[in-house]
C-alpha cells in the first residue's frame, strides 16, 4: 500500500505513513454552530468521510474527531439578535448539522467534543504557553490572554507567510496586544455579555478563543502528536496557523499532515453565511434523493473548487441511476433468490486512484467503466463477466459510501432494517417475474406484478432489468 496525500504544510504530495502502525488519528474542524448548514460545510465533512472510509478500506483503524464550536462571538451575537439563550441557539444548529450529515451518510466521528466541555483543558494549555514565554495576559487587566507571535519563530510556516506581511488578528479588541498579530487565547468578559458565557480562569473571567478550543480538543482525544488535521481551505489562515503555533509552542508535535478541502462556490464566490449565497442541504434533498446529493457533493477532487450551478444535480442523478440499474439487474440475474453470496472486490485501477491523494474523479471513471462492462456482459448473458463487474461495483460503491443497495439509501435516507428486508423480498419477486416472462408464463408474471402493485410498489422495466419504488 502506498497511500499518498497532499500535505498543505509542505505543499507536496507525500507518502502517508501513520505514526502508529495500523492506526490513523484524524481531527477535522467541525461547525461553528451559529446558523443552518450550507452545502459547503457538508462538502467539507464529506471529504473527510471519504478519507476515513478509504483509510478503513485500506485496513487501517481510524479514530476520527470532529469538534463542535458551541461558544464563539458569532453565536453570542446571533443569540442576542434572536433574544434566545446562546446555548439554545447553538444546540438547535448543532442538531441541524447532525441531520444534514446523517442524511448524506457521513459516518459519525469516533468522538465529537463540544468546546464548552473542555474549558479546563484549554486553561492548562494557556498556562503552559505563559510558562514557556509564548503567551501573556493583557497588562490592562481586561482578562484577555494573547499568544505572542514574535516569540515563536515558526509563526507563519503553515501558510508560508512572513510575519511582517501578515494581517492583524481581528479576533478581539486589541486591548494591550504587543503586536497586532497576537491572537486571543482567552477573551476577558465584557460588560453586557451573558453571564452564562462567562468562565472563571486564573487570568480573569471570560471565554476561550476559537483557535485554542481546537488545539485543546485535539490533544485530549488524539494526544500531542497525531496523523492528520483537516478542514476547509478557508481555515488555513488564521485558524490552522494559530492552532499549529500554539500547540507546537507548548511542546506538542501536533499534526503530521494538514489536509484541506476546496471550497464550494456559487457563481464563482465562496459559499458563505456572511455573503448570504448559501444553499441549505435541505433544499437539495427536496429535489433529489440523498444518495444523489452525496454523489454530487463528493464527485470532484476534494481539493478542487466545486462551483454550484442550479440544475447541476441532474447529471449526478443520471450517474447514480446508471450504477443502480446495473446493480439491481445483475443481482436479479445472478442471485434471483436474493441470497447474495457476493464477495466485493476492488479493481487495482480504483485502488491506485484512491491511494493517489484520493483521486475520486479517476476512481469514479473506473466505476463507470466497470458498470459499462457489466451492462455489456448482461446483454451478452455472460454471467461470469456480469459477476466480475458486480463484485467491482459493489466494492467501489462501498468504499465511496454510495452503494445504492445499502439500506441507508432505500428511502429518503431513513435507514431501517425493514427497508433493507423489503428490498431483498421485492427483488426476489422481480427475479421470479423475470423468469416467468422468459418462460412466457404471462399469468404468473401478471400475478406477481399485481401482488406488488397491491402492496404499493411501482415497477419500472427497462432493457437492463426492473427497479422498484414505493408509490408516492
Ligand atoms: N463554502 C465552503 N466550501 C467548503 N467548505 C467550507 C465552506 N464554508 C465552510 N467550509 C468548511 O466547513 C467547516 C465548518 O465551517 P465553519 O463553521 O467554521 O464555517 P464558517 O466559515 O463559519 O462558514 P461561513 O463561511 O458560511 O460563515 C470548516 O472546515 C470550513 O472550512
Ligand atoms: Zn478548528
Amino acid at each position: 500500500m502506498t497511500l499518498r496525500f497532499y500535505d498543505s504544510a509542505t505543499a507536496a504530495v507525500r507518502d502517508f505513513v501513520p505514526l502508529k502502525e495500523g492506526r490513523v488519528s484524524l481531527y477535522y474542524c467541525g461547525a461553528t454552530v451559529q446558523g443552518e448548514p450550507h452545502i459547503g460545510h457538508v462538502r467539507s465533512a464529506l471529504a473527510f468521510d471519504q478519507l476515513t472510509r478509504w483509510l478503513q478500506t485500506s485496513g487501517l483503524d481510524v479514530t476520527v474527531v470532529r469538534n463542535v464550536t458551541d461558544i464563539d462571538d458569532k453565536i453570542l451575537v446571533k443569540a442576542a439578535e434572536n433574544n434566545e439563550p446562546w446555548w439554545a441557539l447553538a444546540y438547535r444548529f448543532e442538531q441541524a448539522f447532525e441531520d444534514a450529515y446523517d442524511a448524506l451518510g457521513i459516518l459519525k466521528p469516533t468522538y465529537e467534543p463540544r468546546a464548552t466541555g473542555h474549558i479546563p483543558e484549554m486553561h492548562a494549555l494557556v498556562a503552559q504557553l505563559i510558562e514557556r514565554g509564548h503567551a501573556y495576559p493583557a497588562p490592562d487587566n481586561s482578562g484577555d490572554v494573547y499568544f505572542d507571535v514574535r516569540s515563536w519563530a515558526k509563526y507563519g510556516s503553515l501558510t508560508h507567510q512572513n510575519i511582517d506581511d501578515m494581517q492583524a488578528a481581528a479576533d478581539a479588541d486589541p486591548r494591550g496586544k504587543r503586536d497586532p498579530r497576537d491572537f486571543a487565547l482567552w477573551k476577558g468578559f465584557k460588560e453586557g455579555e451573558p453571564e452564562t458565557a462567562r468562565w472563571e480562569s486564573p487570568w480573569g473571567a471570560g471565554r476561550p478563543g476559537w483557535h485554542l478550543e481546537c488545539s485543546a480538543m485535539v490533544t485530549k482525544y488524539l494526544g500531542t502528536e497525531f496523523d492528520i488535521h483537516g478542514g476547509g481551505l478557508d481555515l488555513r489562515f488564521p485558524h490552522h496557523e494559530n492552532e499549529m503555533a500554539q500547540s507546537q509552542a507548548a511542546g506538542h508535535g501536533f499534526a503530521s499532515f494538514w489536509m484541506h478541502n476546496g471550497m464550494v462556490t456559487y457563481l464563482g464566490e465562496k459559499m458563505s453565511k456572511s455573503i448570504g449565497n448559501t444553499i441549505n442541504p435541505r433544499e437539495m434533498l427536496e429535489i433529489a434523493r440523498p444518495l444523489v446529493v452525496r454523489y454530487y457533493l463528493g464527485q470532484a477532487h476534494y481539493r478542487s473548487v466545486l462551483d454550484y450551478r442550479p440544475g447541476s444535480l441532474t447529471e449526478a442523478a443520471a450517474a447514480v441511476e446508471r450504477i443502480e440499474t446495473f446493480m439491481h439487474a445483475a443481482l436479479a440475474k445472478l442471485f434471483p433468490g436474493g441470497d447474495f453470496g457476493l464477495v466485493a472486490k476492488l479493481p487495482d485501477a480504483f485502488r491506485a486512484a484512491m491511494d493517489d491523494d484520493l483521486n475520486i474523479p479517476a476512481a469514479l471513471a473506473v466505476l463507470h467503466d466497470t458498470v459499462r462492462a457489466g451492462n455489456t456482459a448482461l446483454a451478452a448473458r455472460d454471467d461470469a463477466g456480469t459477476l466480475l463487474a458486480l463484485q467491482g461495483v459493489m466494492g467501489m460503491t462501498d468504499a465511496l459510501g454510495i452503494n445504492p443497495t445499502e439500506a441507508q439509501w432505500q428511502r429518503g435516507g431513513d435507514a431501517t432494517a425493514e427497508t433493507a428486508a423489503l428490498d431483498v423480498l421485492v427483488n426476489a419477486q422481480l427475479a421470479a417475474r423475470a423468469q416467468a416472462r422468459k418462460e412466457k408464463n404471462w399469468a404468473e408474471s401478471d400475478r406477481i406484478r399485481d401482488t406488488l402493485a397491491a402492496a404499493g410498489i411501482d415497477i419500472a422495466d427497462s432493457a437492463d432489468g426492473s427497479i422498484w419504488s414505493l408509490k408516492k
